[in-house]
């Protein structure tokens, strides 16, 4: 879906794709899995820091999190860490990602592509493969209840168009798009949280306040508290999981903001850059999720998923799944700097890494209980 042109073909992917995957009744329906994945992580934190304090890796649990949960929503398995085949596909994707975006210098010519000697096309070539027997795989092994699932009942009355290939670029894009994205921001929020205690308590009062305790553990959608979404927004607006959003190409001659632009011109968005403009935001590099709070206008300064029709269908996704793990986190834990302010090194890379993990500590609070029994 990502790679498609603009056409009748990738206008039925997302046409599949609200349908099948991102519409509100299917988001609802997936809900109980992204519980039960948020309740996992609750319980193995709880677990670490059974009667204390324990440090803690949240880099590689918001991994484990994500491409869990993405994997019981398209196949109905979680096998992150105890499967050699899953560990070997998350290299692909960090790959893929790395690969994917506009800096490819063979992209930029038949010159450079001569000087490259065929390499990255040797390697895409080779990822494809790793790639290819990975899904055709998950495909095999249907599962009831899934999006492969849902995507294989109708490949029996449209075989045409649902073919395996067609499937597996969708659980694809799933498993790509929406698995680093989401864990990578999760960690700018937390990172951010514990630099900035007093805005970590402000989110537990809010949902003390409009959910309570008791009603944390059923609730079927904590996600949309204004609050808690200002930080996610906030964190979206200085640490954009797409920096450049994704490369756009021209199909015809066209202007863009008065410069020329012939066709076939690969196009990137500087969302990073916009999202900090001195122009645009008060005290750009603060981190201020009340930033939101007064105008309401603030949120349409920032580009996190894109605009228009190429924008990203994950957004609904995203917010709610993000929404729904730092409540539970913020609820459930007392969370401490390890050192003295955590470093925000931004790494280099299509998503935008932190540059190191990210270690907190991490002591259980009396409400963990509840949520377990
Ligand atoms: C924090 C989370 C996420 C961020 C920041 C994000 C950001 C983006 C951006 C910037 C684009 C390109 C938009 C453009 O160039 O105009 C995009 C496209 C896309 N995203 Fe996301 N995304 C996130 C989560 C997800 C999730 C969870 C999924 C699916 C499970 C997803 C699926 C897609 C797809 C399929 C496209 C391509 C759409 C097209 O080309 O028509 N994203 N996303």
């Amino acid at each position: 879906m990502t790679h498609a042109p603009y056409g009748d073909h990738w206008r039925n992917l997302r046409r599949i794709g609200a349908v099948e995957i991102f519409s509100a009744h299917r988001l609802a329906a997936s809900l109980p899995i992204r519980r039960d994945e948020v309740r996992r992580l609750v319980a193995k934190l709880a677990r670490r820091s059974d009667g204390g304090a324990a440090v803690v890796d949240m880099k590689s649990a918001f991994q484990e999190l994500t491409f869990d949960t993405m994997m019981r929503m398209v196949a109905g398995k979680r096998f992150y860490s105890d499967d050699e085949e899953a560990r070997g596909f998350r290299e692909v994707i960090k790959e893929v990602v790395a690969r994917g975006g506009a800096s490819n210098r063979a992209d930029f010519g038949a010159v450079l592509r001569w000087i490259d000697g065929g390499k990255l096309e040797r390697t895409a070539r080779e990822l494809a493969g790793r790639t290819d027997s990975f899904l055709q795989k998950l495909i095999e092994e249907r599962r009831r209840n899934t999006m492969i699932d849902h995507l294989l009942a109708m490949q029996e009355s449209e075989p045409e168009y649902y073919s395996d290939q067609i499937i597996k670029g969708l659980v694809m894009v799933m498993l790509l798009a929406g698995t680093d994205t989401l864990s990578v921001t999760l960690e700018w929020a937390l990172a951010n949280l514990l630099n900035h205690p007093n805005i970590l308590l402000k989110a537990r009062e809010e949902i003390d306040k409009q959910i309570g305790q008791e009603r944390l553990i059923d609730e079927p959608d904590i996600s949309n508290l204004t609050y808690l979404q200002n930080i996610i927004v906030e964190t979206l607006r200085l640490y954009p999981a797409g920096p450049l959003l994704v490369p756009h190409a021209s199909s015809e001659d066209c202007v863009v903001g008065g410069y020329h632009v012939p066709r076939d011109t690969i196009l990137l968005v500087n969302a990073w850059a916009i999202h900090r403009d001195p122009n645009l935001w008060d005290d750009p590099t603060s981190f201020i999720p009340e930033r939101y709070e007064n105008e309401g206008k603030e949120s349409y300064k920032m580009i996190p998923f894109g605009l228009g029709r190429r924008s990203c269908p994950g957004v609904g996704l995203a917010h709610r799944f993000m929404g729904l793990t730092l409540g539970i986190l913020i609820q459930c834990f007392e969370w401490e700097r390890v050192s003295e302010e955590v470093d925000m090194t931004e790494g280099k890379g299509a998503t935008m890494p932190r540059e190191k993990p990210l270690e907190a500590i991490c002591t259980s609070r009396p409400i963990v209980k509840n949520f377990f029994s």
